[in-house]
């Protein structure tokens, strides 16, 4: 299968012209993200003061329980949500000093792939129809494959290509957002929660091939789970999050082995059947 995905490899993925292997695809320095209560005015901090670094390739996870702030740092630190304090570099520049239309270009270097691909499908459309629409919008960055050849890249029967979201297993369907992310060659692929609203059969397969598809396009990845599991089976690199903050960092061999921080340990310990026990 890597070597399926290998041929037919987008031209210009991984860290493409100009661009120097030690620059990072994301820094994130001291990043806030506050929401304002309308009735009452109270501000809070959702994002408090993150710093993250995601290399060249490199598989980061940011791990907590829910409401601790992973889907908001995500957004914000990748341009496509709101911030309200820090500084960000995409592919070294940074988010406050460039221009709208390179913003825009640099947009298109992320994708991201939903927890729900049936909500992030627009059911009116047939899988072609939406990568009609893609490639329209553009049209020199998606040439680099048909669209045959890119469900083949995410196991799937070009027969799918005229069914609507519905007609697709969920399975399906994040495969199909998988291919559209592909399509667009990005440098950083966000997977938010990429798994947990698919059926535990197929979780694997679509993780797997969320691990090929970054493999072979050189892509970084930035995912998003509360599945230690998960981001242990994809990802070199995690970071868990507390209420706004990153409180510990680290490989994931470290960091699930050998966690330093309490709440760590008790993320782990909380896991299902306690697969991974932290060495105290
Ligand atoms: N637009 C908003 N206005 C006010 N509060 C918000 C807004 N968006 C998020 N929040 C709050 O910010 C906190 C972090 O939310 P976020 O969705 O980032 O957490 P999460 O870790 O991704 O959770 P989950 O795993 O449940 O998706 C939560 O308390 C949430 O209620």
């Amino acid at each position: 299968m890597a070597e399926m995905l290998k041929r037919g490899s987008p031209a210009g993925a991984g860290r493409g012209p100009g661009i120097p292997e030690d620059v990072p695809v994301l820094a994130v320095d001291g990043l806030v993200v506050e929401h304002r209560n309308r009735t009452t005015g109270e501000v809070f901090r959702a994002v408090d003061g993150v710093c993250l670094r995601i290399g060249a390739g490199e598989s980061a996870a940011v791990v907590g329980e829910s409401g601790s702030g992973k889907t908001t740092l995500a957004m914000a630190a990748t341009g496509l949500g709101p911030r309200s304090g820090g500084e960000i570099e995409l592919l070294g520049h940074s988010l406050d000093a460039i221009g709208r239309r390179r913003l825009r270009e640099l947009r298109r270097e992320v994708q991201i792939v939903f927890q729900d691909p049936h909500g992030s499908l627009d059911s009116r459309q047939s899988v072609r129809s939406g990568l009609r629409e893609l490639r329209g919008l553009q049209r020199e960055r998606t040439a680099w494959i048909d669209d045959a050849g890119l469900l083949e890249r995410v196991r799937l029967s070009p027969d799918l290509l005229d069914r609507y979201p519905h007609q697709l297993s969920g399975g399906q369907a994040q495969r199909v957002c998988i291919a559209r992310a592909l399509l667009m060659r990005p440098r950083l692929i966000v997977a938010d929660e990429p798994t947990s609203g698919l059926d535990v059969s197929v979780q694997a397969d679509v993780l797997e091939l969320l691990r090929e598809v970054r493999e072979s396009t050189g892509a970084a990845m930035l995912m998003i789970s509360h599945d230690l599991a998960v981001v242990r089976a994809v990802c070199d690199t995690a970071h868990v999050m507390r209420h706004g903050r990153v409180v510990e960092s680290g490989p994931c061999e470290t960091v699930f082995t050998s966690p330093a921080d309490d709440y760590t340990r008790e993320l782990l310990a909380a896991m299902p059947g306690g697969r991974w026990r932290a060495r105290r």
